[in-house]
């Protein structure tokens, strides 16, 4: 299949008051459509430039993201962000959030009456159609990122741009939004891309997982494809050779490979290997 997304050879370098910056150096990526794709890597690292560039949101110093044959250099309704802190407006319904965003997309192109089919049908993809007139403060956290999925999609994205969306949940809500987002997947065959900081959650979502090396001048260390079929299912997993293995092959990347030194009150510490399987 041919590529969606070409990230193509980006460097990406900030002014700083103590001078250039140079936080990506070379990182080069071609997806293509349908693929889930997870960025992993320490802190700081550089995931969130890389995902800010396909946004949109920052220009790149050298290279570009080309989508569809089209250069990226602003952010677009085909590619949509979901981010850690769902973002939604407080004073309107999950319904009118999502509506907002479908009226930006679809004004023109849907009559009043699909419209609310649409934004009726997103909800309820996410499992959110039961409490669709809550406001934000009205709903537990797992609801608001629901609700975040749900304006995402309803954008019906080229690509889907996810910024940790799990990492403020607590485990058991995290481990229910991870079955939800592999449920739509094989819905909707969208292609996303997820920062994720959590390796469970990498090798179970992913077709490919992309491991950055630590910055400054960050690039992508090691692609690992993950070719468990589908649908997945975390239990029997826990048990399975081939996850464990690629399990181990990110832990391998990530505290050997790619180990971090970590200054805590003046005294350095080394994150260890089998420490937590989530990424300092
Ligand atoms: N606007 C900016 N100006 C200067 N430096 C920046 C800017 N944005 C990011 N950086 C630096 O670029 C590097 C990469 O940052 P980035 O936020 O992309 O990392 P990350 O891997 O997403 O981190 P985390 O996992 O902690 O969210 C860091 O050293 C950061 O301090």
């Amino acid at each position: 299949m041919s590529t969606l997304l070409d990230i193509s050879n980006i460097d990406m370098v900030f002014d700083t008051p103590k001078g250039p910056f140079t936080a990506l150096k070379e990182v080069d990526l071609q997806i293509k459509k349908g693929e889930f794709i997870s960025l992993i890597g320490h802190s700081g690292c550089g995931k969130s430039t890389v995902l800010n560039v396909v946004a949109g949101l920052l220009q790149a110093s050298t290279g570009g993201v080309i989508l569809n044959g089209k250069e990226v250099n602003e952010p677009g309704p085909e590619r949509a962000v979901v981010f850690q802190n769902h973002s939604l407006l407080p004073w309107l319904t999950a319904y009118q959030n999502v509506e907002l965003a479908v009226n930006q997309v679809f004004k023109n192109k849907m009559s009043a009456a699909e419209m609310k089919d649409w934004i009726e049908e997103n909800l309820s993809l996410v499992h959110m159609d039961h409490a669709m007139h809550k406001r934000p403060d009205e709903i537990s956290g797992g609801m608001k990122q629901r609700v975040g999925i749900a304006r995402a999609l309803a954008m019906q994205p080229e690509v889907l741009l996810m910024d940790e969306p799990f990492g403020a949940l607590d485990a058991l809500t995290r481990a229910h939004m991870q079955d939800s987002l592999m449920e739509i997947q094989e819905k909707l065959n969208n292609t996303v891309i997820m920062i994720t900081h959590d390796v469970d959650e990498a090798v179970l979502l992913s077709d490919r997982i992309v491991m950055m090396t630590n910055g400054p001048a960050a690039t992508i260390g090691e692609i690992l494809p993950v070719n468990l079929p589908r649908p997945r299912e975390r239990l029997a997993l826990a048990e399975d050779a081939e996850y464990n293995r690629l399990r181990s092959a990110v832990l391998t990347f990530l505290y050997e490979k790619q180990r971090k030194v970590e200054n805590f009150s003046n005294k350095s510490t080394v994150v260890e290997k089998d420490q937590a399987t989530d990424v300092a």
